[in-house]
C-alpha cells in the first residue's frame, strides 16, 4: 500500500463530501421562498416532478447540474442552467427528461440554459431516447435576448431540433406545467404529444399583457391560452389534467405503450462486481495531480471481477488499452499511465504523456474496437503530448493526428471519465468534449486546460519579456512575480472541474464510486442506436 494512501483517502473523501454539499444548495434552485410559492400554488418543483415521474431516482443520473454555476452572478445567478436534465427510466423505459426550473427566473432560458437543452437533445438523438419535456418557461430572458436569440446554437435550434427528432422517430412528449410564453410556447406544441395541466398552467405566443399593448384587446391569461382554451377551443393540447401528479401519470402510460426498437447488439454478460474494493479509489488517487500513481489500480477497481485483458501490454506503456467488462458490458479501456515507465531502450517515459508508441497503440486498439463493436471508455490523467526535439524529431505530431483520427472516426460510442489532468491536445486525443463522447464526466479530482497554471504563467511571461525587449525595455524582478502570480491564479480557477461543469465542458462531477453506474446506463443509452456507419479512418499518416 503507497505510504500516502491513508491521506490521499481523507482528501479524496472531503472532495466528495464538498462535491455534494455543493449539490444540496443547487438542488434549491432558486430558493426556498419560491418553493413554497410554487408549493402555494399547487404546483410541484422541476426535481419533484422528475421524481414522481421517475421509477425511482436513485436509479438516474443528472446531466449539467452544476451548468451555470458561478455565472450570471449579477443577474442573480443560474442553478442549474433553470433546467433539470436526468437519464433514468419511465416504467421500464430509459428516458432523458428535461425539466424547465420555474423558481429561477420563471425557467426563462439564460445562454446556458438553450447550450444544456441542446445536449440533452444532443444525448437524445445520439442514443435514441424518448426525450420527455415538462416546460414552464417564460421563454428567452430577455436581458441577455442577444447571447440566445438567433444564433445556430441558440433558441430557434431547439425548435428545429424538435422537428427533425419527430422525422428521425425518437419518441418527444411534453407537458406544460405552468406558464408557457413564447420561446416556452413552441417546444411542447412541437412535441409529439402534449398535456396540459389544469389552472396553473397556460401557453401563447405572447401574454395578456402584450396582447393588450399589440393590438388593444384585453383578456386574461387563462382565457387567453389556459387548459380548457387548448383543450377544448384551440386544440393545441392533447390531454388535460388535473393536477402536475395527474400530467405525470398520463406521461408514464404514453411512455408505457412504446414499442421495442431494435439494438446496437452490444456484448453483455451477467454483471460482477470488481474484487478489488472500489472506495480504495480514495486511497490510490494522489492528493496532487502532479504526483504519480499506478492507473492499473484505478482500472482494477472499475471493472466486473478487476479483469482485464491489456493490449501491447509491453509497448506504448504510457497509455493502457484493455478489454475488460463493466457491469456486464464489455469495453474497450484507454487510459493515461500515470506513473513513469520504461520503454524497450531503457529509455524513461514520464506518466499522463503521450509519446509516438502510446499513441500508435491506441489508435491500434480504437481501430479494433470499431471492428468489434466494443464501446470505448477514456480514463483521461493527461498532460498532454511528448514535447522537445527527440518527440518532434521522432513525428510525434503524425502519431498523434493518427490517433486523433482513430478517436474522430470512431463509430462506436465513447465514454470519457476526467480522472485527473486534462491538459492541451491530450484532451483531445483522449475523446474531450469536442469528440463527441457520448458522456463526459469528470470526479473532483480533475483539472482541464490548455496548459497548467504554472506552465502556461512561465509561458506568458517569455512571451511579455520578449515584447518589452524588442521595445527596449526590461521587465523588473517584482513585476515578474506579479505576472506569474496573477496568471496562474486565473488559470488555477479557470482548472476547476465546476468552471468546466458550469460551462458543460462537462455532463458532470461525480463521486468515483458512481462511475461504473455511469458508464452503464450510457452502453444502454447507445444499445439503442444502431451503428449505421462504416469505420474510416480516410487519410493517415503512417
Ligand atoms: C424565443 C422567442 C421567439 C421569443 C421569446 O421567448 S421572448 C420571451 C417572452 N417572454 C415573456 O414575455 C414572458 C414574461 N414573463 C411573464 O409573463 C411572467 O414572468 C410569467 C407569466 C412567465 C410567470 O409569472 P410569475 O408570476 O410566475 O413569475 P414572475 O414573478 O413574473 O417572474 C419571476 C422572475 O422571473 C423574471 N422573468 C420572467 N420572465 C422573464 C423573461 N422572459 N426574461 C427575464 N426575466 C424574466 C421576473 O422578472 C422575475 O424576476 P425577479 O424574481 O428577479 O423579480
Amino acid at each position: 500500500m503507497d505510504i500516502n494512501f491513508n491521506k490521499n483517502e481523507d482528501f479524496n473523501k472531503l472532495q466528495v463530501s464538498d462535491l455534494k454539499r455543493k449539490l444540496l444548495k443547487v438542488y434549491k434552485g432558486g430558493g426556498e421562498k419560491r418553493i413554497e410559492k410554487l408549493h402555494a400554488k399547487g404546483k410541484l418543483t422541476a426535481r419533484e416532478r422528475i421524481e414522481y415521474l421517475l421509477d425511482s431516482d436513485e436509479k438516474s443520473i443528472e446531466i449539467g447540474a452544476f451548468a451555470g454555476h458561478g455565472m450570471y452572478e449579477e443577474h442573480g445567478g443560474c442553478p442549474s442552467g433553470g433546467v433539470i436534465v436526468k437519464i433514468g427510466y419511465i416504467r421500464g423505459r430509459q428516458c432523458i427528461v428535461v425539466a424547465n426550473d420555474a423558481t429561477v427566473k420563471a425557467g426563462a432560458w439564460f445562454p446556458i440554459t438553450g447550450k444544456k437543452n441542446l445536449r440533452a437533445q444532443e444525448i437524445s438523438i445520439e442514443n435514441k431516447l424518448p426525450i420527455i419535456y415538462l416546460v414552464d418557461s417564460a421563454g428567452v430572458y430577455l436581458p441577455m435576448q442577444d447571447e440566445i436569440f438567433p444564433d445556430k446554437e441558440h433558441f430557434g435550434r431547439i425548435f428545429r431540433n424538435n422537428a427533425v427528432m419527430s422525422s428521425m422517430g425518437i419518441t418527444q412528449i411534453s407537458a406544460v406545467m405552468g406558464s408557457c410564453v413564447a420561446g416556452g410556447a413552441y417546444l411542447p406544441i412541437m412535441s409529439d404529444e402534449a398535456i396540459i395541466v389544469d389552472k396553473t398552467a397556460s401557453i401563447f405566443l405572447a401574454g395578456s399583457y402584450l396582447v393588450k399593448a399589440a393590438i388593444g384587446e384585453s383578456i386574461d391569461n387563462e382565457t387567453l391560452g389556459g387548459a380548457t382554451t387548448h383543450s377544448e377551443i384551440s386544440g393545441v393540447t392533447d390531454y388535460k389534467a388535473k393536477d402536475d401528479k395527474d400530467a405525470l401519470d398520463k406521461i408514464k402510460n404514453i411512455v408505457s405503450k412504446i414499442g421495442e426498437s431494435s439494438k446496437t447488439g452490444f456484448n453483455r454478460i451477467e454483471a460482477s462486481i470488481p474484487t478489488e474494493k472500489p472506495e480504495e479509489i480514495y486511497g490510490i488517487l494522489p492528493k496532487l495531480r502532479t504526483d504519480q500513481y499506478d492507473m492499473k489500480e484505478i482500472i482494477k477497481r472499475l471493472v466486473d471481477n478487476s479483469e482485464f485483458e491489456e493490449y501491447k501490454e509491453g509497448y506504448g506503456k504510457t497509455i493502457i488499452c484493455a478489454y475488460a467488462r463493466i457491469d456486464g458490458w464489455a469495453v474497450g479501456i484507454v487510459a493515461n499511465q500515470r506513473k513513469v515507465v520504461k520503454n524497450a531502450k531503457k529509455e524513461m517515459q514520464f506518466g499522463g504523456v503521450i509519446y509516438s508508441d502510446s499513441a500508435d497503440k491506441a489508435t491500434r486498439f480504437i481501430a479494433n474496437c470499431n471492428q468489434k463493436k466494443i464501446p470505448l471508455v477514456f480514463l483521461q490523467d493527461v498532460t498532454g503530448f511528448m514535447v522537445g526535439s527527440k518527440s518532434e524529431h521522432g513525428g510525434i505530431i503524425k502519431d498523434g493526428a493518427k490517433m486523433v483520427n482513430a478517436v474522430s472516426n470512431s463509430v462506436v460510442p465513447k465514454f470519457t471519465v476526467v480522472i485527473g489532468n486534462s491538459y492541451g491536445a491530450g484532451n483531445y486525443a483522449m475523446c474531450g468534449k469536442a469528440y463527441d463522447p457520448r458522456l463526459i464526466f469528470a470526479w473532483p479530482s480533475a483539472r482541464l486546460a490548455v496548459m497548467g497554471g504554472s506552465q502556461a504563467a512561465k509561458v506568458l511571461l517569455q512571451i511579455e519579456t520578449a515584447t518589452l525587449k524588442k521595445k527596449g525595455e526590461e521587465i523588473s524582478e517584482e513585476k515578474e512575480q506579479e505576472i506569474l502570480k496573477t496568471i496562474e491564479d486565473r488559470y488555477d480557477s479557470q482548472t476547476s472541474p465546476y468552471y468546466a461543469a458550469a460551462r458543460i465542458w462537462t455532463d458532470a462531477i461525480i463521486d468515483p464510486l458512481n462511475t461504473r453506474t455511469w458508464l452503464s446506463m450510457g452502453i444502454e443509452a447507445a444499445n439503442n442506436a444502431p451503428i449505421k456507419k462504416q469505420f474510416n479512418l480516410g487519410v493517415i499518416q503512417t
